[in-house]
């Protein structure tokens, strides 16, 4: 049996923002350090992102994917530019047991996004969300450092080039008779990742053997956080990548925003002495450059190999 969604945890991120509460914030750093270390997953509120903005965006979110194909489908780069990721509209393949749409876009200061001329008014909130969520990842990547034990700014000088982020709005097809899975269950390859979603519900977190519902509760403008793979191999497993998955509903479209804090695909990934050498424990990794790890994952999304297999973290585990 499912859990009930009240059991993620939640972390409550207003004292980081008025600053004077020494008190909450050493609450919101315990509550994150015990998610991050047993599932890598929890609801964040109070995080500084406006409830009005993501309203305005899963609106907006709406409106484009309800377009008619053709027109969704004009949403393309012109020119292939060499940006890590293709920006823009893609349906998964029909091989693909993954059931969604999306259109995805990188830092609008790089140049390479391409955004829908309906409805008016989403290249302005996809740029004001992807705004607000890097701020967020930068307090959230700022937290981390002190919950791993880090020496202070670690991470944030580590991780300092922002230009392999990027973030989805998606659109889940309504599930079958036959079927439901939206997204198949996996961890997510880069740091932390954020989901802002709509009321319909299917996002699940793998607890304890349990998929716990990640769902809204009613009238929630939380964002659910989960860790990702470069956190658990910096930190020798300490901490958690969250095994995670969508189960489409039947009967509606689900909308949802995914943005990825990621690290640049040039750097090298590997356990931190502070978890290996520093305390006697033996790396669980071997260390492989950020990139070489994503495009696997991208290629064999794209590409399935005749006998297909899931491309996890387990790839490097020594
Ligand atoms: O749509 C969601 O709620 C989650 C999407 C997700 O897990 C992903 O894109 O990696
Ligand atoms: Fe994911």
């Amino acid at each position: 049996m499912a859990a009930a969604s009240g059991e993620l945890p939640v972390v409550d991120l207003a004292p980081f923002f008025s600053r004077d509460d020494k008190g909450g914030m050493a609450r919101a750093m315990e509550a994150m350090r015990e998610a991050c270390q047993t599932h890598g997953f929890f609801r964040a509120v109070n995080h500084g992102v406006p409830a009005e903005l993501m309203g305005r965006a899963l609106e907006l979110s709406a409106a484009f994917f309800a377009l008619p194909d053709e027109e969704k489908a004009k949403v393309r780069p012109a020119a292939v530019k060499a940006a890590h990721l293709p920006a823009g509209y893609a349906r998964q393949p029909p091989h693909s047991a993954d059931k969604d749409e999306y259109l995805l876009w990188l830092d609008p200061k790089l140049g390479f996004n391409v955004y829908p001329a309906e409805p008016a008014g989403f290249r302005a909130a996809a740029a004001e969300c992807y705004g607000k969520l890097t701020e967020l990842g930068l307090l959230i990547q700022e937290m981390l450092n002190e919950c791993m034990g880090l020496p202070p700014g670690f991470l944030s000088g580590f991780n300092s080039d922002r230009s392999f982020d990027f973030m989805a709005a998606l659109r889940y097809f309504p599930a079958t008779e036959e079927e439901s899975n939206g997204i198949s269950a996996h961890e997510d390859a880069n740091c932390i990742t954020f989901v802002i979603q709509d009321a319909v519900g299917g996002l699940e977190v793998l607890m304890d053997g349990e998929w716990v519902p990640a769902e809204p509760d009613d009238d929630d403008d939380s964002i659910i956080v989960n860790i990702g793979d470069v956190i658990q191999v910096l930190s020798n497993n300490k901490f958690k990548s969250a095994t995670h998955r969508v189960v489409r509903k039947k009967a509606v479209h689900r909308h949802s925003f995914a943005f990825f804090f990621n690290i640049h695909g040039d750097k090298w990934i590997e356990p931190l002495p502070e978890f290996t050498t520093k305390i006697d424990q033996p790396p669980r990794y071997r260390g492989f450059f950020s990139n070489d790890y994503q495009q696997l994952r991208l290629r064999n999304k794209t590409h399935p190999p005749a006998k297909p297999q899931d491309v996890r973290i387990t790839h490097y585990a020594i």
